[in-house]
């Protein structure tokens, strides 16, 4: 790959690190991208796309845990690519409470970060590792934060508002909102792709990913979304709950004795749609099997359901429906679910166009339909290479991705 100036992210996800490589020219040129996965199980994985390569590369690699599968990258890297032309380094941060830009990560930024992370013990204590890993290696390059909750710090009160005793809330424990880097860039991107006016239409963005959430968002900004206080919340997942009744909570927890980080366990990784097929947390291999396993059929259903419910009550916060975007996994390349969700929804206005639907069209919608929906490829990279470049004023002349 040849050296030039540019700019690394880092997705730190619960099991997995995704990284890219931008090079920043007149717009920012994706070079390299891939991921680690299965950090902390047997066969962990480095994958990855280079442009100047014809294929896809592969490597088996050794990694118990986040810190060591950041060194494993950084030497990775390091052989790839060389840190010398790396400009800096932007990391996606899940939980950001009060901050709504991103920002340089400075010690004080990590010594908070570090007491907030019971917040979001799947997501924050392994991003933090991360940064620290940079650090340790290279401390002099600048490292930048990008806050998932930060798209939603225009929340109104009543949606941050979270029912229990207000010395909670004084404290911090509220509803802040999650998957901001993707509603940020599906913005942006609906803002070009359909004009300024749309954007600022009534707008529901549905993020169905392994993670999945769903923003209401108004004149631009988020007026509500479906993750609260941690990513555990909202809609069913993967692997995760969503909302689940307290009292629930309170039962199992006693009724079974657990601890609690063995009930963190069960809600954020043997539930959601893993929990209810008890085969799979995948949404390709439950398809798969719905005509045959009732299970798998039931947790299907019950994620298309809760979809439509949450799209239902959007449109009552909106006052209304204009625009309804699908992204993330699921959002992007599931027709048959795209299907069942819309199912019933004409009265809201949304028409599905069944050929369109099947190829994954950008806009799937009837030419009747008063709601326009559209199949968005989300990329949460991008936002945070653009963040960078924004946080350490590098120009680029151009505001477009070159790939
Ligand atoms: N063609 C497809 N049909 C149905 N589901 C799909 C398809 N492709 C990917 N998915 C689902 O998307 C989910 C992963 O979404 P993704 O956004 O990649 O997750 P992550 O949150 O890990 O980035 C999985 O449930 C996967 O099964
Ligand atoms: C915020 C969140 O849930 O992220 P992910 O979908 O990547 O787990
Ligand atoms: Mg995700």
């Amino acid at each position: 790959m040849p050296a030039s100036t540019s700019i690394l992210t880092i997705n730190g996800g619960s099991s997995s690190i995704k990284f890219a490589l931008y090079q920043i020219g007149e717009a920012l040129e994706r070079k390299l991208v891939g991921k680690v996965d299965r950090i902390g199980l047997s066969g962990t994985n480095l994958t990855f796309n280079d442009s100047s390569q014809a294929e896809p590369g592969s490597r088996n690699i050794e990694a118990a845990n986040h810190g060591s599968a950041a060194n494993f990258l950084i030497d990775w890297l390091e052989q790839q690519v060389g840190f010398t032309y790396i400009r800096g380094v932007g990391h996606r941060v899940v939980h950001g409470m009060q901050h709504t830009e991103p920002e340089r990560v400075s010690q004080a930024l990590l010594d908070e970060l570090h007491r907030i992370s019971p917040y979001d013990p799947d997501h924050l204590p392994r991003e933090i590792e991360l940064i620290e890993a940079f650090q340790r290696r290279y401390p002099q390059l600048p490292q930048v934060a990008c806050f998932d909750t930060a798209f939603h710090h225009s929340l109104p009160r009543v949606a941050q508002l979270l029912p229990i005793p207000r010395r909670f809330d004084a404290m911090g424990i509220r509803r802040y909102g999650f998957h901001g880097l993707s509603y940020a860039y599906l913005m942006r991107e609906l803002a070009q792709l359909a004009g300024k006016q749309t954007a600022q239409g009534r707008v529901i963005l549905a993020h169905l990913g392994n993670g999945a959430s769903l923003a209401a968002v108004r004149d631009g900004c988020s007026i509500d979304t479906s993750m609260g206080f941690t990513p555990t919340g909202g809609l069913t997942m993967g692997t995760r709950t969503g909302d689940l009744d307290p009292g629930v909570a309170w039962y199992l927890m006693q009724s079974e004795n657990l601890t609690p980080q063995q009930f963190n366990h069960l809600i954020n990784h043997e539930s959601g749609l893993l929990g209810v097929s008890e085969t799979s947390s995948d949404m390709r291999d439950l398809m798969e099997h719905e005509a045959t396993d009732v299970r798998a059929a039931e947790a299907v259903e019950l994620f298309c359901y809760q979809v439509k419910k949450w799209i239902g009550a959007y449109a009552a916060a909106l006052g209304g429906l204009d625009t309804l975007v699908f992204a993330g996994g699921i959002g992007e390349n599931a027709p048959a679910v795209r299907a069942r969700i819309c199912d019933g929804l004409e009265f809201l206005g949304i028409e599905i166009e069944e050929k369109r639907n099947a190829t994954n069209a950008d806009v799937i919608s009837a030419a009747t339909s008063r709601v326009t929906v559209r199949v968005m490829h989300t990329d949460e990279e991008v936002m945070i290479a653009k963040s960078v470049c924004h946080v350490l004023d590098i120009p680029i002349e151009k505001e477009g991705i070159a790939s």
